[in-house]
C-alpha cells in the first residue's frame, strides 16, 4: 500500500524478492545469471509457465493452484491493535551522562603497578637527570672558587679533577637519559595495550541494554577505546620522567640553597604559593577542556562512523553535505572551549616563565646584597643563585607537559568509571544447576517488559507462552508488536520487568548467562558474518571451543553450503570480506544456519531467517532450515505467512500479549485476528 503510493506519478524501479508486490507493475524483468531472461506484465509471465511461473509456484502456491478463493479485502480494518502507536513514537530517552569521578594520581599510577619494575627504573634515571643540574653548579662553583688561587698547579689540578667528574657526570646522563626513555616507553606501551584490552573485554561483557543508550554508541564506543588510553599513556609515558626531573631539580636546587645559604633559599621559597596557584589555574584550564574534548570526540565519531558506514544511503540521498555540517557542529562545543582553555593556557605558560626569573631575580638581587652587607663568600651565593636558575629551567620544562598529565589522570577518570561498569545481566553467585544443558523447552510466564532506553513503551503486557520440546512455535503479528523482543528476552539479553522466563522450567537468572545462551541457535533476518574466512565464521558458533574441520563441514552440510564452498578456489578459507560482501543473500543466510548448527541447538530461532530472500535462494534456505529444524525446538518469526503454516502452534502477538493460538487451520476457523493477516497477505 505503502509503495503503491509512494510510486503515484513516479517512474518506479522496484527490486524485489516478493512477488505480490509487484503483481501490478507495468514491466517485469526477470534476470538470471546477470542476464534478463524474460519480460513481461504479471499476468503474460504466468502464462508463459517459465523463469517467473516457477518462482510465483513457490512463494504463493495457492495463486496458481486456485486453490483458495482470494478474499477481496475492501477497505476492511485489520483487528489488529493500533493503540499503541503514540507510545512506540515516544522518543529514545535522553540520558544524562553521568558524572564520572575523578581519580586521583595514585590512582593513575596503580594502574601501572603490573610495570612496576620499568617505572622504578625510570623514575630512579628521571631524579638522577634531575639532580645532575644543581649538582653541575655546585662543581662549578668550587671551580669558580679556586680561580682566586694563585697556584697554577693547584689550579690545573682542580680543573682536571673538575674534568674527570664532567666526564662522569656525562656518562651517568647519557645512561640514566637511555634508561629513562625506554622505561618509560616500554611501561607506557604494555599500560594502553592493557587498558584497551580490559576496555574491550569489559564493554563486551555488558548487558545489551548498556548498547542501546545513546551515550554508547558505536562511535563513543570506539573513540573511547582508542583515545582514552592513549591519553594516559601521554600523560604516564616519558612525560613523567620530565615532571619528575622537574622535581628532582627543584628539590636538591632547594636543599643546595638552605645548605649554603639559607636566607637565599627562603627567598625562593617565598614564591612557592604562587606556583601552586598558577598549577591549580592550569590543571582547572585543562579539566574543563580534556572533558570537553572527550565528549565531543565521542559525537563526531558517532556522526562519522553512521555516515561511513552507510555511505551508499548518504550518497544517494546526497546528504554528505549534511552530514558535515553535523560534524563540524558536533566539534563545535570542542573549539569554544579549546580555544578558552587555550587563552588560560598562554597565560599560565607565561606566568610561569615570569615565576622562575622573578625568583632568580629575587635571589640575586638579595645574595648581592648578603655578599657586599655581610662579606657571604660569593661562591655560596654563586651556587645558590645558580642551582636554582638551573632547576627552575628543568621545571619550566615540568610545567609545560603538566597539561597532558592532566589529561592524562582525566582519561584515566573514565577508564575508571567504563571499569567499575556493573553489568547489569550477570551470573548467578550459585547457580540452581550448573553446567546447565538445555533440554529445549522455553516459557515465558506473565511476562512485562519495556526497554530501558525507551521506558514510555510497555512492549510486552502480561506475555504467556510455552514452548515445548521438539515442537515448532511460530510468532506472527503486525510490525513492532514484540515478537523479536520475546526471542530476545529467551536469550536473556534483558530482564522483564515482571513475569518469568525459564528455560526447563528454571528461571534463567537463577542459571548462568553462557550456559543459557548456549541451548539457542539464532538465524535472524540480516545474518551478520564477521570479516573473516567461512570456517572461522562458522566456528565461532561452537560451544565448547575450537570445532575441528570436520565438525565444520558437518555443519556446512546440514546448512546446504557444503558444495558451495568446496567450489570456491580457497575453499572454506575464502574469506568473505567485511559484513560477508562477498558472498549473495542466500549464501550468508545459509552460513549462518551453518553457524547455528555447529552449536549443536537445542532451540533454534530463527527471526525471518528467509524474508530478505530471493525466491530460489528462499528455498534452498528454506531446505537447510527445515533439515536443522529436524529433532529441535523452534520459535520462528515470519510475516510470510506460507512459511508457517506446518508450525505445532501459531501465535498471534498483539498489545503485547498472545491474544490467539492455535494451528494454521484452527486460526482460520476463528476467524480473528489471524484470519486477518492471512486475508491480508494474500
Ligand atoms: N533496543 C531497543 N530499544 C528500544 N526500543 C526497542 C528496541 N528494540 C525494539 N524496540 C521497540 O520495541 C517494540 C517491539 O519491537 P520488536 O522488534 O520486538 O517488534 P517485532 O514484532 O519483532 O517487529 P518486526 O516484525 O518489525 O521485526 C517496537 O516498538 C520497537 O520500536
Amino acid at each position: 500500500m505503502f509503495r503503491c503510493q509512494a510510486a503515484q506519478g513516479r517512474t518506479t524501479v522496484v527490486v524485489a524478492h516478493r512477488l505480490s508486490t509487484i503483481r501490478h507493475v507495468d514491466m517485469i524483468y526477470v534476470m538470471k545469471n546477470g542476464e534478463v531472461v524474460e519480460t513481461g506484465t504479471h499476468d503474460e509471465l504466468i502464462a508463459n509457465k517459465a523463469h517467473y511461473y516457477d518462482m510465483v509456484s513457490v512463494q504463493e502456491p495457492q495463486e496458481l493452484a486456485g486453490r483458495e478463493e482470494k478474499a477481496r479485502i475492501t477497505g476492511k480494518e485489520s483487528k489488529l491493535s493500533e493503540t499503541e502507536d503514540e507510545e512506540e513514537l515516544a522518543p529514545m530517552e535522553d540520558e544524562k551522562q553521568p558524572e564520572v569521578p575523578r581519580v586521583s594520581f595514585w590512582r593513575v599510577m596503580a594502574m601501572k603497578s603490573k610495570e612496576w619494575k620499568w617505572m622504578v627504573a625510570g623514575t630512579i634515571c628521571s631524579v638522577v637527570i634531575g639532580f645532575s643540574m644543581p649538582l653541575f653548579i655546585v662543581i662549578f662553583g668550587d671551580l669558580f672558587g679556586s680561580m682566586s688561587d694563585p697556584d697554577p698547579n693547584k689550579l690545573m689540578e682542580k680543573v682536571k679533577g673538575v674534568s674527570i667528574v664532567c666526564l662522569f657526570i656525562g656518562v651517568v646522563m647519557g645512561t640514566s637519559n637511555l634508561i629513562e626513555a625506554m622505561s618509560f616507553g616500554v611501561a607506557g606501551a604494555y599500560l594502553t595495550e592493557r587498558l584497551r584490552s580490559q576496555m574491550f573485554g569489559h564493554l563486551l561483557k555488558q548487558h545489551i541494554a548498556y548498547f542501546d543508550e545513546r551515550a554508547n554508541s558505536t562511535g563513543a564506543l570506539c573513540a573511547k577505546l582508542s583515545a582514552e588510553a592513549a591519553y594516559v599513556q601521554g600523560a604516564t609515558g616519558q612525560r613523567i620522567g620530565i615532571c619528575l626531573q622537574g622535581v628532582g631539580s627543584i628539590g636538591l636546587a632547594l636543599c643546595l640553597a638552605m645548605m649554603f645559604e639559607y636566607r637565599v633559599g627562603l627567598v625562593a621559597l617565598a614564591f612557592l604559593p604562587l606556583v601552586v596557584f598558577v598549577v591549580y589555574q592550569q590543571s582547572k584550564a585543562i579539566n574543563q577542556e580534556s572533558f570537553g574534548n572527550a565528549k565531543c570526540l565521542e559525537e563526531s565519531t558517532k556522526i562519522a562512523i553512521e555516515a561511513v558506514s552507510n555511505v551508499r544511503t548518504v550518497v544517494c540521498l546526497g546528504r554528505e553535505a549534511m552530514f558535515v555540517r553535523e560534524y563540524v557542529r558536533a566539534l563545535a562545543p570542542a573549539l569554544r572551549v579549546a580555544t578558552r582553555a587555550a587563552h588560560c593556557r598562554g597565560l599560565v605558560a607565561g606566568l610561569s616563565r615570569s615565576i622562575f626569573n622573578f625568583v632568580n631575580a629575587a635571589a640575586l638581587t638579595y645574595g648581592g646584597h648578603l655578599i657586599v652587607a655581610e662579606g657571604v663568600a660569593y661562591e655560596d651565593i654563586l651556587v645558590t643563585t645558580q642551582s636554582l636558575q638551573m632547576a627552575s629551567g628543568q621545571a619550566q620544562n615540568a610545567f609545560t607537559f603538566a597539561p597532558e598529565f592532566q589529561k592524562g589522570i582525566n582519561a584515566a577518570s573514565r577508564i575508571v568509571a567504563l571499569l567499575n561498569t556493573k553489568p547489569l545481566i550477570c551470573d548467578p553467585d550459585i547457580p540452581i544447576v550448573t553446567p546447565f544443558k538445555s533440554k529445549g523447552e522455553a516459557s515465558l510466564k506473565d511476562v512485562e517488559f519495556r526497554y530501558p532506553s525507551r521506558p514510555g513503551v510497555r512492549v510486552l503486557r502480561g506475555l504467556d507462552l510455552q514452548v515445548d520440546k521438539g515442537k515448532t512455535i511460530a510468532l506472527v503479528g503486525r510490525s513492532g508488536c514484540g515478537k523479536s523482543t520475546v526471542m530476545q528476552l529467551m536469550q536473556r539479553y534483558y530482564d522483564p520487568d515482571a513475569g518469568l522466563v525459564c528455560l526447563d522450567g528454571l528461571p534463567l537468572p537463577k542459571l548462568r548467562v553462557s550456559e543459557a545462551r548456549a541451548g539457542f541457535g539464532l538465524v535472524s533476518q540480516e545474518p551478520v558474518l564477521f570479516d573473516y574466512s567461512i570456517a572461522e565464521n562458522i566456528a565461532y558458533g561452537a560451544n565448547d571451543g575450537p570445532p575441528t574441520h570436520q565438525q565444520i563441514v558437518d555443519a556446512a552440510q546440514q546448512a546446504n553450503i557444503h558444495n558451495f564452498i568446496v567450489s570456491l578456489p580457497q575453499g572454506y578459507e575464502t574469506n568473505i570480506g567485511s559484513k560477508g560482501m562477498q558472498l549473495s543473500g542466500g549464501q550468508k543466510q545459509r552460513v549462518a544456519i551453518a553457524r547455528a548448527l555447529i552449536r549443536q541447538p537445542k532451540i533454534l530461532l530463527l527471526d525471518e531467517a528467509t524474508s530478505a530472500l530471493d525466491t530460489e535462494s528462499e528455498k534452498v534456505v528454506q531446505e537447510a532450515l527445515d533439515a536443522a529444524k529436524a529433532g529441535r525446538t523452534c520459535v520462528t518469526i515470519a510475516h510470510r505467512l506460507s512459511t508457517i503454516r506446518d508450525a505445532d502452534l501459531i501465535c498471534v502477538v498483539n498489545a503485547g500479549r498472545v491474544a490467539e493460538a492455535g494451528t494454521h487451520q484452527q486460526l482460520l476457523d476463528f476467524k480473528g485476528l489471524y484470519y486477518d493477516l492471512h486475508t491480508n497477505a494474500t
